[in-house]
């Protein structure tokens, strides 16, 4: 009892009609893409019958379907309108025969890579039938994860069909694994539930600040605490961050919540993490990680999405863990389900050419970026910059200011690229606004490297707006923040206009007294009305900037004149 053989059958002898359907009897190596043998019964049958004959692979090297086609070309049946999830590829194979070269050469044909990118394949396969029947060469292709060159999929050359044996399982689970940690998203999986720890010790930051702080970067990043251990201690336990009785006690909780992910409210050692991995047989993240989580997330633009992962993988690199995980930690993705015990060798390898591969787009974005700058400059419009501790309101401003459509949300980075937008307002001078990425005290290191060339557009600035959420209680701490971040990046002697943000929040007496007390401009965001004496004070002070730089320049032309 043969399965139905798929296209036009008609004016095939009943035996070679028996020869296809024999085809799904036959199991494919899944360690190789196609083995010799099976090649051969293709291309044999094939040539037989002078019509390109087709079959659909899984994963576990079943014939998922036979289809027979004309001498050129060949029609695939439905294959389900099942949606291969997102981000994931089909789990199936195409292997076709190719006739037109005699043997001589083999080819992938637009349809072939329409139905690859289309179908969402593992990969197409195309192989050339010989003069005898045999399998003369193959040519293969699959997807490529996104890349500068906005590569759909790459294509390997001719080969001989037993020069392309290699372990198609392990191939493709990687090629997955990166697809997926472009994408990597914590949010995908919903509310993830996690324990939260933390390690508080002699001469460290405030607990409650901490905590508060970490709480909001769980929401943010889309994960629920569901519970919170604190450890007191005199330092950092060296192997485990937390002493090895707590280790055992959370094991124990995650166990009774159900959850297997704990966030560390500070950074963890690569042995650390490895360490407590090892010790609770949980996903553990820290808190560099959980903030490049959030912005791999958030990254929208090309060059955000690249600095991110730039970043992720210089951190994870070394965490790269030898036992179990592979290109899966690298994301330090909570959602993310990697490819799980893929060769740490060839992940180390990977990493380090990705890293290469980063690093040279980096330059090249910043290459456009500068070129962008200078067209800008040439306008001569003033460039205001908004700056302030994420969640300040920086990005409801500017929406407010210029009705565009900067992405706002009641959540923690909600913007990752400066966005600028030009404005006038009435009479006043036009200027160019630019929102930027919420700071945040204790920028991990990688971050601050990873956004530099973000922050590096505040050079440019004629003057910022340093936004300041009135309304939280730690405003302060939080004002002192930005302005260490700025300093580092060079910028704090850089003009400030100091705002408060969510007066509607507080008492007036209040605001006014914070307002005096700080000499800084009440405003509230969400009501523009609020806003006209901002607007002025910004006018007079690029109006009072441009009068200098002129006095100023026709004061050093001279000298060089008689240079
Ligand atoms: N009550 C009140 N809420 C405000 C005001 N301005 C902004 N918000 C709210 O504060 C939240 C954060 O605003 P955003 O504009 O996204 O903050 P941001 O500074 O751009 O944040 P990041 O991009 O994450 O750094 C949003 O829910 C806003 O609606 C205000 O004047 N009053
Ligand atoms: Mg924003």
């Amino acid at each position: 009892m043969g399965r139905k053989v798929h296209g036009d059958l008609s004016g095939l002898k009943s035996s070679q009609q028996r020869a296809l359907e024999k085809l799904y009897r036959h199991q494919v190596n899944s360690a190789a893409p196609v083995t010799q043998g099976f090649a051969n019964r293709l291309t044999e049958i094939s040539g037989e019958i002078n019509r390109v004959v087709a079959v659909l692979v899984d994963r576990a090297g079943q014939v998922d379907a036979v289809v027979v086609g004309d001498a050129k070309r060949v029609y695939l049946p439905d294959i389900g309108r099942q949606r291969a999830a997102q981000d994931r590829f089909r789990g199936i194979r195409l292997i076709r025969t190719y006739l037109e070269s005699g043997g001589h050469g083999v080819e992938l044909t637009n349809d072939d890579l329409t139905d690859l990118s289309k179908l969402q394949l593992d990969m197409v396969m195309s192989i050339a039938v010989g003069h005898h029947g045999e399998a003369s060469y193959t040519k293969w292709a699959h997807l490529l994860p996104q890349n500068p060159e906005e590569r759909a999929w790459e294509i390997h050359s001719e080969e001989r069909p037993h020069d392309c044996f290699f372990d198609f399982a392990e191939f493709i689970r990687e090629l997955e694994g990166e697809f997926e940690r472009k994408t990597s998203s914590l949010l995908k999986t919903g509310q993830d539930p996690a324990l939260l720890v933390y390690v508080a010790t002699p001469g460290g930051r405030d607990e409650e600040i901490e905590l508060a702080e970490l709480l909001e970067l769980a929401r943010t990043a889309g994960v629920e605490i569901v519970d919170t251990m604190v450890q007191r201690r005199t330092q950092v336990h060296p192997k485990y961050a937390v002493g090895k009785g707590k280790i055992e006690e959370l094991t124990l909780r995650a166990l009774q919540l159900d959850c297997d992910l704990v966030i560390f409210a500070q950074d963890l050692t690569p042995g650390q993490l490895r360490a407590i991995t090892d010790a609770t047989e949980l996903k553990v993240i820290d808190r560099t990680q959980l903030i490049l989580d959030i912005f791999a997330q958030r990254a929208k633009s090309r060059d955000g999405k690249v600095q991110v992962e730039l970043a992720q993988l210089k951190y994870s690199l070394p965490r790269l863990h030898s036992k179990s995980t592979g290109m899966s930690r690298l994301a330090g993705g909570i959602g993310g389900r990697g490819p799980g015990e893929t060769k740490l060798e060839i992940n180390r390898r990977r990493a380090h050419d990705k890293i290469g591969e980063l690093e040279r787009e980096i330059v090249k974005i910043g290459e456009q970026r500068e070129l962008r700058r200078k067209r800008r400059q040439k306008s001569d419009i003033p460039i205001v910059s908004v700056v302030g501790y994420t969640n300040a309101g920086k990005s409801t401003l500017l929406n407010g200011l210029t009705q565009s459509s900067v992405l706002m949300e009641d959540k923690l980075f909600a913007t990752l690229r400066p966005t600028s937008r030009r404005l006038r307002y009435g009479n006043g001078p036009e200027m160019i606004l630019t929102d930027t990425v919420g700071f945040i005290h204790e920028l991990p290191e990688e971050l601050v490297s990873a956004f530099k060339a973000t922050l590096e557009e505040l050079g440019e600035a004629d003057l910022l707006i340093h936004l300041v959420d009135i309304s939280n209680e730690n405003f302060e701490a939080r004002m002192d923040a930005v302005n260490r971040i700025l300093k580092d990046i060079d910028l704090g002697d850089k003009e400030q206009v100091l705002v408060f943000n969510k007066v509607d929040l507080l008492k007036p007496k209040v605001v006014k007294a914070l307002c005096r007390r700080f000499d800084a401009v009440p405003i509230s965001a969400l009501d523009l009305e609020t806003t006209h004496v901002l607007i002025e004070k910004l006018a007079s002070r690029l109006f009072s900037q441009r009068r200098a730089q002129a006095s100023g320049r026709d004061a050093t032309v001279d000298p060089e004149l008689y240079d």
